[in-house]
């Protein structure tokens, strides 16, 4: 079985729909669901994501309003959340307050993707002590010994990112994906998960048989739920959408 999991931005179209999305993707199958914490400068996000970001900051989002949500959420969902975050509102925080904030909200996990492996000593020394797993990202031009350092800090699962450039739906997946998974999954047994540019069920199939433990898809979902007619057609949408992936991954 390979899992599945969505990406979404919480906050866009508003935080009401984002608590309906996070259950509608739970009782999809979704094995775990990464929530996006809105930012102004999303530099590792392409188009679809940075307008999502925008859009939820227009109306208000906040680290305190996420969190306040999930609080009330996640006690209903059967999967985790992994929150993620640019460094930024982590440094407004403070790393420790940070730290026991999500976890007082039941996050599960932390991604942050403009955090290179020399700064996240403290931060994983933080989430250790507050059982927070720090996911780690590899890309396609990560040399290998620092893709073995990336896996082995690692913690949950290890995030191989697929394309080179910034999120965003592509038309095929990168042919590099089956050769970079043996590569990891000779330096490691934790599972890796695949994100960037995965659109189709084909997409997810053909990343499930190169043997990734998880698939995942952020910008095809936030497109649907924030470029639809309505709150309630958006949801509609990805619905249809999360059955569709699940399917094909099973
Ligand atoms: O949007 P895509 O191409 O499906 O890729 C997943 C991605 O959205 C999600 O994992 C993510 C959202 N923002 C990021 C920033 C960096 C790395 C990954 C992400």
């Amino acid at each position: 079985m390979t899992a599945f999991i969505p990406f979404i931005t919480a906050g866009d179209p508003d935080l009401a729909t984002t608590s309906k999305a996070l259950r509608i993707l739970d009782s999809c199958g979704s094995d775990v669901i990464e929530l996006g914490v809105p930012y102004s400068d999303p530099l590792a996000d392409g188009p679809v994501i940075q307008a999502a970001a925008s859009r939820a900051l227009k109306k208000g989002t906040k680290l305190g309003s996420v969190l306040a949500m999930l609080t009330e959420v996640i006690p209903e969902l059967s999967c985790p959340i992994v929150l993620f975050t640019y460094y930024n509102p982590i440094l407004k925080n403070g790393v420790r307050n940070f730290m026991a904030k999500i976890k007082q909200a039941g996050v599960h996990g932390l991604v942050v993707p403009d955090l290179p492996l020399e700064e996240t000593t403290l931060l994983r020394s933080e989430a250790t002590m507050h059982n927070i797993e720090l996911v780690l990202l590899t890309t396609p031009t990560t040399p290998t010994e620092r893709m073995k350092e990336i896996t082995k800090a690692s913690e949950g699962f290890v995030y191989l990112v697929s394309a080179v450039g910034v999120t965003g739906a592509r038309s095929n997946v990168n042919l590099r994906v089956e050769h970079l998974l043996k590569e990891i999954k000779q330096v490691t047994d934790k599972p890796v998960a695949v994100g960037f540019g995965i659109s189709t069920p084909e997409h997810a199939k053909q990343i499930a048989g190169w043997g990734a433990d998880g698939v995942i898809i952020g910008s095809a979902i936030v497109r649907q739920l924030g470029e639809a007619a309505s709150p309630e057609e958006g949801l509609r949408r990805i619905e249809e959408y999360a059955k569709s992936i699940k399917a094909a991954i099973p």
